[in-house]
């Protein structure tokens, strides 16, 4: 396996491609993600960025490309294998998607019934991880009865239970004021150091991607256009580059 500083990726898309009909989507994207990093992915709206994703947690297929999550290309794995691959990765979908009748507890306990745990267990994990969000006053909680900022918390405290190796997050500050969404940057900081997970962030935030990343990557046209550093991408001469930060 190719890499880098004889690390091996955690995360390498090769030449993805995905086309809906004549829509070109991705046209050979490719990209590495290395373990404890930060990486933002930006690109304009309709640019591919879901459809990346969903590429990369088996929900569709590619035309053609090869994707490897912790060394496992994915096209080779059983269902039950790839079902096992995703508990390594967490996800905060845009929007929160909290299941409305459930409390808070109960909401965080959904993820872990699926995988045979005592309820000792069960109740310290949940505990233990709503903590970690600052949230263990909100338990019993209906999502109704929570602000935007908490919701988005418990979504994170739900993406982070089951302790994945990769956390996936679709628009993190979307939707949220900005001293909320300051803050929901600054957790992402403190979990990616306590968890010392990595992170696959795609967002159209600017602040977010200057603060939270460690590398970034723009997709344009269908492909990885450029990659660096905030700064590195900043001072970058190239208009379709510079229209990022405009
Ligand atoms: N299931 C599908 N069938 C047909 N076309 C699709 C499908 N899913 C996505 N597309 C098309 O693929 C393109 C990329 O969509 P995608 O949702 O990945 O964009 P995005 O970069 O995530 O945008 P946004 O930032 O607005 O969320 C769009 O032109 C969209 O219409």
């Amino acid at each position: 396996m190719k890499t880098k500083n004889n690390i091996a990726p955690v995360l390498k898309i090769e030449a993805l491609t995905k086309s809906f009909e004549n829509n070109h989507v991705l046209k050979g994207f490719s990209m590495e993600m290395y373990q404890g990093e930060n990486l933002v992915i930006m690109g304009k709206s309709g640019s591919g960025k879901s459809v990346m994703i969903k590429c990369l947690v088996g929900l569709i297929q590619p035309d053609s490309g090869i994707i490897e999550i912790m060394g496992k290309q994915i096209s080779t794995l059983s269902n039950q294998e790839l079902n096992h691959l995703r508990t390594e990765i967490g996800f905060l979908f845009q929007g929160s998607a909290l299941y409305d009748s459930m409390t808070v507890r109960e909401n965080l306990e959904f993820p872990l019934r699926k995988h045979k745990r005592n309820q000792k267990d069960i109740q310290f994990l949940v505990e233990e991880t709503l903590d970690s969000v600052g949230l263990l006053n909100a338990i019993n909680l209906m999502p109704e009865e929570l602000s935007g900022g908490m919701k988005r918390r418990v979504a994170l405290a739900r993406a982070l239970i089951l302790k994945p190796k990769i956390i996936i997050y679709d628009e993190p500050t979307t939707g949220l004021d900005p001293i909320t969404a300051k803050e929901i940057i600054q957790l992402m900081r403190e979990i990616q150091q306590h968890y010392k997970t990595s992170s696959l962030i795609i967002t159209h935030d600017i602040d977010c991607a200057r603060v939270i990343s460690n590398r970034m990557i723009l997709l344009i046209d269908g492909m990885n256009y450029a990659e660096g550093t905030f700064q590195e991408l900043l001072n970058s001469k190239d208009k379709k580059i510079q229209a990022f930060f405009k």
